[in-house]
């Protein structure tokens, strides 16, 4: 079994240069599929649900390539099918981009139910709302769900709740549709925002995408063209947090610094000190972190990807902290895990009270999620001796290379097989029953 081992590493220091979003790049890899010719990306990030997603689109001959630079291309004319395979669609979330995608030009796709971090509610009845009012006909099955349509037709879409997927997805399918639709209570998301820059690149008609109404009218061609994807702000989030959890100082580089705007805002609440400049930012510890309180909302609320780890640094200020989770009020698989390391948190009703400061200890913990994984690296960089967390996959869905990043900023950090050492009486420390 892979685990990243986590050695105690107070007092980091160093520059990481944030990568291109993962969120971002799955709408955009959906979004090329519109094209009528090649499309490239630069700044997709190579990690598995990318690689996922090359494996499922050579299956129905969409060819993704990676070149030595890094860029990406995809040759959407190449299509021969649009029947994905469940078990790859279901292994990561947003496969329901390539339903908007290719609807309006197929007429037909068939995909697995999303997977994705699983926060045991992640509903997509708005995706089902958004492009039934548009024509679309979907039957269910085990698993995977078709979805027809003779003619996408342009409609007026009122979303019930904010909805950063939703949104994406109904702008994809309106983009070929006939006519105009509209999107009210859309999400203002960034992601949003670099999905619909890059189809207008590409000759799609979108206005309004930023604010909570979009409009976009359909056209019949689009063309293809160059576009780099927007800087992951949930990376460069979590490592500006790791300088509150650990002291020192991190500086994230090749950002968009009002991306970030709540997540400096509360680090600076909490005793951080935050330089912004054009396109980096930096977080040096004080010494001192005050207990604070995060409630987490769509963009540009606090978002609630960031919200494990601050849980991990909320552990580490003295006093009553409190995260009240209003996205995903079960996600706080990693409490427990914080709790095995000896954080004092106790979860009621989508709200989690932590009181710090706590003196962690290492020890085995599993990762249950992207950010959960990354909130018990940061913990691991505090605890006494050595921790080890498991589901290094679910990381990887998100981190091209986190054990790298973190070892840029002077954590002691390895990618390692423990098995032997569970089995092995030398390794004391590492223990059994995660
Ligand atoms: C691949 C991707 O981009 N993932 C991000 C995206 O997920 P995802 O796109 O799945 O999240 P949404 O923005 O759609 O979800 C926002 C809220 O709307 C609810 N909802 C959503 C769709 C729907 O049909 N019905 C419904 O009720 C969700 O349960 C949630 O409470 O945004 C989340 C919220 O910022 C992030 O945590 C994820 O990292
Ligand atoms: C929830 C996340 O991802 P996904 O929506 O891809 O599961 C995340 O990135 O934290």
């Amino acid at each position: 079994m892979k685990a990243i081992r986590v050695d105690y590493s107070p007092n980091i220091n160093g520059v990481v240069q944030i990568p291109g979003s993962k969120n971002s790049s799955l709408a955009l890899l959906a979004a090329a599929c519109l094209s009528d010719e090649t499309i490239t990306f630069k700044g997709i990030p190579n990690i598995a649900d990318f690689r996922v997603i090359c494996e499922m689109g050579e299956e129905v001959g969409l060819t993704i390539k990676r070149d030595l630079t890094g860029d990406v291309s995809i040759d959407p004319r190449s299509i021969s099918s649009t029947d994905f395979d469940s078990e790859k669609s279901s292994s990561f979330r947003t496969a329901y981009y390539f339903v908007g995608a290719l609807l309006a030009k197929y007429g037909k796709v068939s995909v697995g139910y999303p997977g994705g971090d699983n926060f045991v509610s992640r509903p997509i009845d708005q995706h089902i709302k958004a492009l039934e009012m548009m024509g679309a006909k979907f039957t269910y099955h085990k698993d995977y769900y078709e979805v027809e349509a003779k003619e996408l037709h342009g409609a007026t879409i009122y979303f019930d709740t904010i909805t950063s997927g939703a949104t994406i997805n109904a702008m994809l399918a309106a983009v070929r549709a006939k006519g105009k639709t509209v999107l009210l209570n859309a999400a203002r998301d960034p992601e949003v925002i670099d999905t619909a820059i890059f189809l207008k690149t590409i000759g799609a008609n979108i206005s309004g995408a930023g604010t909570d109404t979009i409009r976009i009218i359909g056209v019949n061609q689009l063309t293809g063209g160059t576009h780099r994807v927007i800087p992951d702000r949930l990376i460069a989030g979590s490592f500006l947090i790791a300088a509150g959890v650990a002291g020192g100082s991190v500086t994230v580089t090749d950002v968009i610094p009002e991306h970030l705007g709540s997540c400096i805002a509360k680090l600076e609440e909490i005793g951080l000190e935050i330089d912004v400049r054009d396109n980096s930012v930096t977080a040096s510890s004080t010494g001192k972190l005050f207990a604070s309180r995060i409630r987490t909302g769509m963009y540009p609320s606090f978002a609630t990807d960031l919200q494990q780890p601050m849980t991990t640094l909320f552990t580490q200020a003295s006093g009553k902290s409190i995260v009240a989770e209003k996205i995903y009020p079960n996600r706080f698989q990693h409490v427990g895990q914080l709790r095995k390391m000896g954080a004092d948190i106790r979860v009621r009703s989508g709200v989690a009270f932590v009181k710090g400061k706590s003196n962690l200890i290492g020890t085995t913990v599993s990762a249950s999620d992207i950010r959960a994984g990354i909130s018990l690296i940061l913990a691991g960089m505090v605890a006494e001796g050595t921790t080890y967390i498991t589901g290094v996959e679910h990381i990887e869905r998100g981190y091209e290379d986190a054990v790298n990043a973190f070892q840029s900023v002077g954590v002691q950090i390895t990618k390692e097989d423990i098995n032997y050492k569970f089995n092995n009486p030398f390794y004391g420390n590492a223990q059994k029953g995660c």
